[in-house]
């Protein structure tokens, strides 16, 4: 149980550098990983997830080191990855398992995929079925962890995407790089597209169309290592963006912080509610990258609904706490995909906002919140649902409260940012 900060006297404030985007150092390793040559990442995420990407590449058979956040990936091939004696343990990682799924299903070896209890309940039929289209031989318990991979000789497909799903989407791209002709996928809503970018930067040739959603992938390329620095995650600058557009008084600068168009939702959101962001891009080659500066603000209400989803999927609990303080009523809909996530978010945040007083009423796929309801506490002790996304958006809800709160699970950050209560407390 942790002791959460209660209403600071003054606002936030102050400069920070959040940690490596977790999604592009995911890809980062497994693209150093199947490349020829010596791929470097700086400003890698060392969290709990990415560190599972990189533990499950070294039992592929791949030399990987790391001092602090930068990592060396010596890299083997696409056909020089090699079958791991045991289990591959997927930690809590959906990223790492859908993703690994596309690349193991075209290997010459079997793989065994297990992961902890919250990701042993996430569906992974999304992908063994689209991959089963290309060829794939893979088994699910029940559609769920633990899977099994028979590597298979894969050829290529013309699919169009039953869920808007960056993962699913990488995975099949990463099926298609070993097929036997060029690929075409076509995507429901953009979805995030580090793996396109990536791919692109390490010699893959891969391509999307005019509409955005169709994607074709040539096979087999020759990828040479990159050294890349990877941005600052938006998903993670998200809490203090929204803590210090709550706390009245504050002002901070996050620096150095993706601000790839596929993960900007919250940005959009943020200023269409009349929140107080200003944004100082720099050039870049690769993935965009800027400053973020913002105040406290009083917000509007405002309603999002499917298409406006994949740019902020993991940034919605936070619109929820921006809802809860907005003058007025606002409506998310159109976000089911909340439900399996490492925990059922929608559900996880009703209960959660419940006991805060919180005038929030749950939807099948999203929520209804009312802010101009005065907070009230109803229940001192709040539950990250063993939910890194919950338990921080849940320690920034804390600073909106002048009562003390506990929270449970906290340990759960470790998951995408294990510094997150002492950069909290840098900006305090
Ligand atoms: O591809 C990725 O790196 C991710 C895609 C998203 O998941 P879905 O593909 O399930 O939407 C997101 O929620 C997750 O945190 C990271
Ligand atoms: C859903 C998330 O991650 P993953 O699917 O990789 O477990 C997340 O980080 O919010």
């Amino acid at each position: 149980m942790r002791a959460l900060k209660s209403k600071p006297a003054t606002g936030l404030y102050g400069e920070l550098t959040v940690p490596g985007d977790k999604s592009i150092s995911h890809r980062g390793i497994m693209l150093g990983a199947i490349s020829e040559g010596t791929t470097t990442l700086t400003h890698f995420l060392t969290s709990a997830d990415c560190l599972s990407t990189l533990a499950a590449f070294q039992q592929l058979g791949v030399p990987i080191e790391r001092n602090e956040t930068t990592v060396t990936v010596h890299g083997v091939g696409l056909h020089g990855l090699k079958a791991s004696p045991k289990p591959l343990d997927m930690g809590n990682s959906g990223t790492t398992t859908r993703l690994i799924m596309g690349l193991l299903a075209g290997q010459s070896f079997s793989s065994t995929l297990v992961g902890d209890a919250s990701l042993s309940k996430r569906p992974m039929k999304r992908v063994s079925e689209p991959l089963a289209t290309m060829g794939a031989d893979i088994t699910t318990t029940d559609g769920h962890l633990p899977v099994t991979i028979n590597g298979q000789q894969l050829h290529a497909v013309n699919y169009q995407l039953k869920v808007a799903s960056a993962q699913v989407k990488s995975a099949l791209i990463l099926a298609a790089l070993q097929a036997d002709e060029p690929t075409t996928l076509t995507e429901l809503l953009p979805t995030r597209d580090h793996t396109e970018r990536m791919l692109t930067a390490f010699g893959g040739e891969i391509t999307t169309g005019d509409d955005g959603l169709t994607i074709t992938v040539q096979p087999q390329p020759q990828l040479t290592g990159q050294s890349m620095t990877v941005p600052g995650d938006m998903s993670s600058a998200a809490f203090f963006m929204v803590a210090a557009s709550l706390v009245p008084g504050s002002q901070i600068t996050l620096k150095d912080v993706g601000l790839n168009k596929t993960r900007t939702g919250l940005l959009a959101i943020l200023k269409a509610m009349g929140g107080h962001l200003s944004v100082e891009s720099e050039p870049t080659t690769g993935e965009p990258i800027g400053d973020l500066t913002v105040q406290s603000a009083d917000l509007k209400p405002i309603s999002i609904g499917k298409e406006d989803i994949p740019a902020v999927i993991d940034e919605l609990p936070l619109v929820a706490l921006l809802a809860a303080k907005a003058n007025g009523v606002s409506r998310i809909t159109g976000a089911e995909e909340l439900r399996v996530k490492e925990t059922d978010r929608i559900s996880a945040i009703v209960t959660e906002f419940k006991k805060l007083g919180i005038a929030i009423e749950e939807l099948p796929d999203g929520f209804v919140i009312d802010g101009r309801q005065p907070w009230h506490v109803a229940d001192p002790v709040l539950d990250a649902h063993n939910d890194h996304r919950i338990g921080m958006v849940l320690g920034i809800a804390a600073l909106l409260v002048d009562q003390p709160l506990q929270l449970k699970d906290a340990d759960s950050v470790r998951i995408s940012y294990p510094e997150f209560f002492d950069d909290l407390d840098k900006l305090l």
